[in-house]
């Protein structure tokens, strides 16, 4: 998707100078065969399963990409009232909407009730109790999975780790089995399936051939209640650091899927970050390259308010100079934000970056934009999307007339 081309850098086989043209930075663009080609990879895993791949619409929410997907026949994991406006808004049918979170309010929970999801995950005991309560109020049925915490390391950053019993989300095995006990003859709550989600940017398989063994021993340990559909949850992790260690497809197909296979549910998928994370990019302009004694700094348009990951996580994303000509050397690239941490990089080895010259934080598809904030009063970047060799704007950038509106 990325390549250098005479030098210069070109997405999708269009030159980045091109795709600048009149575009002012920083922005967000997004290579839809990039993402098509993702969405077949996961299809080539589960091929001859029961199965249906949702997209987790945390990772980006942009509408046209979600309507895209919706058009591929993905379905959706929405975990807020207004991911849930968007699924609506693209009109996505309730029986592919797949409804999470750990906090749920009464209007969001309300709401699902007359939506109908495909199923509405319950995070806890107490939330399950808010439904019921709505549920018999109102008189409506609701087809319930139980968001189980299988405690398993899924060894990843500590603040995308999900699966640990001392994480915040989903119940232990033994509440799980006791919520089943009590509520499998209820009228309104039909507990018809399982949802576990360990974390995200996972790389290994080996937690997930934990987690779901752990569960499929507690189905074939539950007498009364025939379960018909287990959501696997999402986190495969992608090769951010550009060195082949992506998540082991193979691997998967080998060690998971015979555990998945015998359980003999339809199988529910919510990916995010293996959907979208490789198919956008960061594209920023060097402001300045400024030398100190100690450092030589790549000053970019691009700031923490538009990509937070690497101040939030300290994560690595690779940074693509518009040529790839002349002598390599070591920078910091930073933003213009009033804060140390608004750097993209420290000690990053460049082909010499000049001012003027774009560039391009790879791997910022999937909690990227959807991250970005006002801070120091930046606006929120616009996003494109390379489709059929063609540059189109999937989002304007906001404007500061439309943020201080409120102002009258
Ligand atoms: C419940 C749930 N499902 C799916 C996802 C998607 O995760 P990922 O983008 O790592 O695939 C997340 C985020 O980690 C999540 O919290
Ligand atoms: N925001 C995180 C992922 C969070 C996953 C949400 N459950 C990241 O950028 O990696």
């Amino acid at each position: 998707m990325l390549e250098y081309i005479n030098h210069q850098l070109t997405v999708e086989g269009i030159p980045l100078e091109e795709i600048t043209k009149g575009r002012p930075t920083p922005f967000y663009l997004y290579s839809w065969r990039q993402i098509e080609r993702n969405i077949e990879r996961i299809e080539s895993v589960f091929e001859g399963l029961n199965y249906h791949i949702s997209f987790a619409a945390k990772a980006n929410n942009n509408l046209h990409l979600i309507k895209g997907l919706k058009d591929l026949g993905v379905g959706i994991d929405v975990v807020s009232l207004g991911e849930f406006y968007s699924a609506k808004r693209v009109g996505y049918n309730p029986h592919n909407v797949i409804v999470n979170g750990n906090g749920k309010s009464l209007d969001f929970l309300r709401e699902m009730l007359v939506y109908q999801p495909r199923a509405l995950n319950i995070d806890s005991w107490e939330e399950l109790e808010r439904l019921v309560e709505l549920a018999e109020a109102e008189k409506k049925e609701i087809t319930v999975a139980l968001r189980v915490n299988p405690d398993v390391d899924p060894i990843t950053h500590p603040y995308i780790s999900t699966g640990l019993k001392k994480s915040k989300f989903g119940m232990d095995l033994d509440m799980a089995k006791k919520l089943i006990g009590i509520y499998y003859k209820h009228p309104y709550i039909k507990i018809e399936g399982l949802h576990l989600h360990i974390g995200s940017q996972i790389l290994k398989v080996s937690p997930y051939e934990d987690a779901y063994s752990k569960v499929d021993n507690f189905i074939k340990g539950l007498e009364e209640h025939q379960l018909t559909f287990m959501n696997i949850g999402g986190g495969w992790g992608i090769d951010y650091y550009k060195d082949g260690n992506e998540f082991p497809l193979e691997e998967y197909k080998k060690k998971v899927i015979p555990i998945l296979k015998q359980m003999n549910m339809e199988i529910i998928l919510e990916l995010g970050r293996f959907i979208v994370g490789n198919a956008g990019m960061l594209v920023g302009q060097v402001e300045y390259i400024k030398k100190t004694p100690h450092k030589t700094f790549v000053v970019t348009d691009a700031s923490m308010a538009d990509l937070i990951r690497p101040s939030l996580y300290n994560s690595y994303h690779h940074i693509y100079p518009q040529f790839n000509q002349g002598q390599e050397k070591e920078f910091d690239i930073v933003g213009p934000i009033c804060e140390t941490g608004d750097r993209f990089a420290e000690g990053r080895s460049l082909k010499s970056p000049m001012p003027g010259d774009y560039i391009v934080i790879a791997d910022t598809g999937a909690y990227g934009r959807v991250m970005s904030s006002n801070y120091n009063f930046s606006l929120r970047s616009a996003e494109y999307l390379v489709k059929d060799q063609e540059v189109v704007e999937i989002r304007p950038r906001e404007d500061f007339e439309e943020i201080t509106s409120y102002f009258k």
